[in-house]
């Protein structure tokens, strides 16, 4: 399905509130790859997804995202983050079909793609009601309701039993072998199958504008 894309991130730098956090990140990304991001607490790994979803502009590099035609790169992308996004008065349920109208391309219905995730039977409840594991299954479940051709996934085991994380890595892997691209940030072993793997290293320096800092 994503076939002829291609993302390619080169020599990347980001700053926050006036402080390097990282440079020098590159990497590409072709259909059916998995990249896997890890660092220590507050390297930049969850900033490194954030720009690679256009939620925030990099200091230095380019991000470029080839073969999709018009299609810009937040449009074909599924960012799922520590927030996830849910109306917590909506069921699970609603918030698929919300999610599916909103995204467009539609894929699973949203019961095909909480069966996916093992949540079929909490479909009417208020996602407010359910433990952090399911409401987070709930945000996994959105990536199955609109096709988009690259997952940027923000620790997403976090809060997942044992059967649940490999629930997902069978989602992850399924998602590859239709073509799929994956960037995930992760702490624990995701048993991708032959991943990329970047560390992101915290900058040595501060930036110009930053003085000293920690
Ligand atoms: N909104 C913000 N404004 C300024 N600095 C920020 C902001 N958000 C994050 N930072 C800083 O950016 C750095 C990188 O944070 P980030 O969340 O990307 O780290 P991380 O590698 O994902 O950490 P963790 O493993 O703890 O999730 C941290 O020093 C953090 O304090």
């Amino acid at each position: 399905m994503g076939q002829g894309l291609r993302l390619s991130v080169n020599n990347l730098a980001c700053e926050r509130g006036g402080r390097r956090i990282f440079e020098g990140v590159s990497f590409t990304l072709l259909p059916g790859e998995a990249l896997v991001i890890t660092g220590r607490n507050g390297a930049g790994k969850s900033t490194l997804l954030e720009l690679l979803a256009g939620r925030l502009h990099p200091a230095g590099g380019k991000v470029l995202w080839e073969g999709a035609g018009e299609r810009s790169l937040p449009e074909c992308l599924h960012y799922v983050g520590h927030r996830d996004a849910l109306k917590s008065a909506l069921t699970a349920q609603e918030n698929l079909d919300f999610a599916q109208d909103f995204l467009g391309n539609p894929a699973l219905s949203a019961r095909e793609a909480l069966e996916a995730v093992g949540l079929v039977h909490a479909a009417r409840l208020p996602v407010g009601y359910l433990s952090a594991g399911q409401r987070h299954r709930v945000a996994l479940a959105r990536l199955l309701v609109a096709y988009r051709p690259l997952w940027l996934l923000d620790e997403p085991t976090s809060a997942l039993d044992v059967a649940s994380q490999e629930t997902l890595r069978e989602l992850l892997e399924d998602h590859r072998a239709k073509g799929g691209m994956i960037a995930a940030t992760t702490h624990a072993p995701l048993f991708l199958s032959e991943p990329k793997e970047i560390r992101i290293e915290r900058s040595a320096a501060p930036s110009a504008a930053a003085g000293e800092w920690q």
